[in-house]
């Protein structure tokens, strides 16, 4: 029986399930097409989903799906994947950014092209036995002004495309530097505006956020040059449809090319169906067989890391954990949950600060990651183990009201590496951290002591009177209950004249014996937990 069931919901290529079906421990379903009520019948069998864009993951799937761990999308757009419900629920949203970035720029130039020369209506006239030579001259592409909203990886590789037919490229992109605009020879737009005044040709290539609903709008149809084409090949949303109708039958805007719409399918009455200058695909730009080999193999092996090594690449709902950072950061990883949870069991309850200083080398690495593992370990206290996780770690704590601050020193003290993690109810505060020492990580500092201890294991945590005799009656009473002792480090607090007792044991200890313990004079507080 396999350890981890993947779900490919959505067609995918043969080759990316193949690869997926040969990863060790991985068996996977492929089950398209399922209504939305038959994935919620199945997805609680399955560990990962695969999917292109048909297939809604819900909050109510997420709801639904308690063994879900990962979610691979074949492409790029992740609107179909309710993404704070993945985060709430612990699932990491892993999408492939570059695999269809060809062949979407491809289909956007051909749509572009296919308006300029009125390809689809000279094709349906054709076929129709008409000859129609004069209802179908067209413009050249050549020369003119093109207006590029979104310059990431397809709106780059469309505007290469364009220079090569000596089309003059204006690009606007929030993100676009002038040195990057310079070294791609674009013409740097500092608003949208800008890029679309005077435009003939334009493109879009943004994703659909608040700030991109109908970003080609009424008024912004009205900044292009009379004659001018539109072209869609991102999300549907980024073109006030309507809008565009008015300005067609208007004669102002020459054509629109769609691939994508605000609803899709599009109703059998879309208003832009009876327009005459347009070109419709069906959500076609990454349908090529090399783009789907290309995502479908980048998918499977996104998902095959993630269960195999933990590896996260391409997550688009927490910090990438790729092989090199895996090496890096995961010993401190451990540690971090190890020192987290700890800090939930001695630490004070109702906390509403937590504070974790990175000091010497491990400031170096991606403390962030570490952060969340503290913040999960943490939380684990409160939750059942498996619900939280890197992903959903802050959320959690958001949630809850609880402040997490971080602070990084690259100035070694007695250890070379040291995590301190302190928690804060109103004044009071307690503080843990731990060491990495070759490649052990050891707990060196519990609540004001100096300790040291395994991050792993049962443990018995004893604070008492610093005065003679005590040792010896902690060990006999652990022998008394048939407890083995696996390692013990004492410390005192010679000012506050405490001191502690870390025992790891080999086993949990009867509650007969912390109640002797509890009630033996002289101790103070006895905790007994598992790291
Ligand atoms: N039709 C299809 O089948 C198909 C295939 C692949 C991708 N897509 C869609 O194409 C879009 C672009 O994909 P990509 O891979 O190039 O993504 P990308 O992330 O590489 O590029 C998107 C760019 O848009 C920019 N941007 C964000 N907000 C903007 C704004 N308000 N104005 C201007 N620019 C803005 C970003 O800075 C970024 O550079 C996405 O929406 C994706 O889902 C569609
Ligand atoms: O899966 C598809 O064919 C659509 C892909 C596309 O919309 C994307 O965002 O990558």
């Amino acid at each position: 029986m396999a350890t981890y069931r993947v779900l490919v919901s959505d067609p995918i290529s043969e080759k990316g399930v193949d690869a997926l079906r040969s990863a060790p421990d991985i068996s996977v379903d492929v089950k398209t097409g399922l209504s939305p009520e038959e994935l919620l019948t199945i997805i609680g069998e399955y560990h990962g989903l695969v999917v292109r864009s048909q297939t809604k993951v819900t909050p109510e799937v997420f709801a639904a799906a308690t063994q879900l761990k990962a979610i691979g999308r074949a492409g790029v757009g992740v609107d179909n994947i309710d993404r704070d419900a993945a985060t709430d629920h612990g699932v990491v949203v892993m999408n492939t950014p570059s695999g269809n970035t060809i062949s979407t720029a491809e289909h956007a130039f051909t749509l572009m092209a296919s308006l300029a020369r009125n390809i689809p209506q000279a094709h349906a006239s054709v076929i129709a036995g008409k000859w129609e030579r004069k209802a179908f001259q067209g413009v050249e592409l050549f020369g003119k002004r093109l207006a590029i909203l979104g310059m990431g990886r397809i709106g780059t590789e469309f505007a290469k495309r364009a220079q090569a037919f000596g089309i003059h490229v204006v690009a606007y992109d929030p993100f676009l530097t002038a040195a990057r605009a310079q070294a791609l020879k674009v013409e740097l737009a500092e608003t949208p505006d800008i890029a679309l005044t005077g435009a003939d040709l334009v493109t879009l290539h943004v994703p659909l956020t608040p700030e991109t609903k109908h970003i080609i709008n009424a008024k912004r149809l009205a900044l292009l040059n009379p004659g001018a084409l539109v072209v869609n090949c991102a999300r549907g949303g980024l073109v006030d449809e309507a809008a565009a109708k008015e300005s067609l039958d208007a004669g102002h805007l020459g054509g629109i090319a769609l691939d994508v719409y605000e609803t899709e399918p599009p109703a059998a009455d879309f208003p832009l169906f009876s327009a005459k200058k347009t070109a419709f695909t069906p959500h076609l730009g990454a349908s090529t067989a090399e783009a789907q080999e290309n995502v479908g193999i980048e998918v499977a092996h996104q998902l095959r890391d993630f269960f195999v090594t933990g590896e996260i690449r391409n997550a688009v709902n927490m910090p990438n954990l790729d092989s090199r950072t895996l090496q890096s950061a995961g010993p401190y990883l451990d540690l971090a949950r190890s020192l987290g949870k700890l800090l939930s069991k001695i630490g004070p309850e109702q906390s509403d600060k937590i504070r974790v200083s990175y000091i010497g080398p491990v400031s170096e690495i991606d403390t962030e990651l570490v952060t969340r593992s503290v913040l999960a370990g943490y939380l684990s206290a409160a939750y059942h183990e498996a619900q939280v996780n890197l992903v959903n770690a802050p959320a959690i704590a958001k949630a809850h009201g609880i402040q997490i601050s971080e602070t990084s020193s690259s100035l070694a003290t007695t250890f070379t590496d040291l995590i301190e993690v302190s928690v804060v109810k109103g004044g009071e505060t307690s503080t843990v951290a731990g060491t990495i020492i070759g490649k052990s990580s050891r707990i060196v500092h519990i609540a004001g002591h100096y300790v040291e201890t395994n991050p792993t294991g049962h443990f018995l945590f004893v604070e008492n009177d610093d005065r003679p005799g005590i040792v010896g009656v902690i060990g006999s009473a652990l022998g008394s209950a048939q407890v083995n002792i696996a390692n013990m480090s004492l410390s005192r607090n010679a000012e506050r004249k405490t001191a502690v007792t870390v025992i790891e044991v080999d086993e949990q200890p009867p509650a007969s014996l912390l109640e002797l313990l509890r009630t033996t004079p002289g101790i103070l507080r006895v905790l007994s937990f598992e790291l």
